[in-house]
């Protein structure tokens, strides 16, 4: 059982999250041919545990994501950026602020994005690293602990893509094999269209699959792709803390229920396949 070392419980009673950060039904993949889950729902137990608010911690602890890729590819813009169709104007995903000029960034920041998932309260803490290589030993010392990590290139740039391998290794070497979400992200898709565009969505997809990951192409710029991307990452992360919190509890019997009046008893399966690392080789 993973426990994540950076795990960090958040005030139950915080503000209300936006609109746009509630998601009530599982978030759908990119593409089939590079995804981590084909399934369309929340796994049943998670539902029924999301019901009767019986997710434990999970919806108070906060899931640790990083971002990696070669610099300049974009993972700041990526993880400010918001569905607008105005790059000057865009409100980021965590700062509600744009800025188009570049600013290399020093080291690493993070930022904590809140949610509402299944109705119950999520954050995500996305980690935002260097990709200057001079500064890769202060970000890698942050690589530890991921339950998601997020490697980034430029889908105009097919050199980051074949750098994308490197950046994972790095960050798996930090964390248990097989315990994180991997997700593979071509980043500007607004400056590519038609025949190369789909080239190059080919190459990712085809290394996404060696490396396990799931594909997703994005622009920061025009915000497609941005929110529905963030919310498969939240829901996926999501479900696996809930999932690994019933598991953790006692007896191999869960209690579903409110805190008082009946109880309804469930037991967890406990088979192979259900204890196999949701991160790898779903589809
Ligand atoms: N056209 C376009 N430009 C983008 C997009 N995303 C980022 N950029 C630009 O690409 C440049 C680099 O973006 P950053 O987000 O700072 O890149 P980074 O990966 O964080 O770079 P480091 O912090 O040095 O590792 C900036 O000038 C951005 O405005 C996008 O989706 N489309
Ligand atoms: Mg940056």
């Amino acid at each position: 059982m993973k426990h994540w070392k950076n795990e960090v419980l958040l005030d139950p009673f915080g503000a209300p999250v936006s609109q746009d950060r509630i998601i009530t039904s599982f978030p759908k993949w990119y593409t089939p041919d590079a995804c981590l889950q084909l399934k369309e729902h929340f796994h049943s137990r998670v539902s029924t545990a999301c019901q009767h608010r019986n997710t434990g911690t999970a919806g108070l602890r906060l899931s640790k994501v990083v971002v990696v890729g070669d610099l300049y590819v974009g993972k700041t813009s990526l993880i400010h950026s918001r569905t607008s169709a105005d790059f000057l104007t865009s409100r980021r995903l965590c700062k509600n602020v744009f800025d188009r000029d570049y600013k290399a960034t020093i080291g690493v920041d993070f930022e904590i994005e809140r949610f509402e998932i299944a109705g119950i309260p999520y954050s995500l803490q996305i980690w935002d690293t260097a990709g200057q290589e001079k500064f890769k030993c202060i970000a890698s010392a942050y690589y530890r602990g991921a339950q998601v990590i997020i490697t980034a290139f430029d889908l105009t740039d097919v050199q980051t893509l074949e750098h994308t391998r490197q950046w994972l290794e790095d960050v798996l070497r930090e964390n248990e094999a097989g315990s994180c979400f991997i997700f593979l992200v071509g980043t500007k898709k607004d400056l590519l269209s038609g025949a190369a565009c789909e080239q190059a969505e080919a190459e990712a997809v085809h290394l996404a699959n060696e490396m396990q990951a799931e594909y997703w192409s994005v622009s920061a710029k025009t915000g497609e792709n941005v929110k529905a991307f963030f919310s498969r990452v939240a829901a996926l992360a999501f479900e696996q803390s809930v999932l690994q919190d019933l598991e953790k509890r006692p007896s191999t019997q869960s209690q579903v229920g409110d805190g008082g009046g009946d109880l309804i008893r469930i037991e967890v399966p406990k088979t192979q396949e259900d204890k196999r690392p949701p991160g790898l080789g779903c589809c």
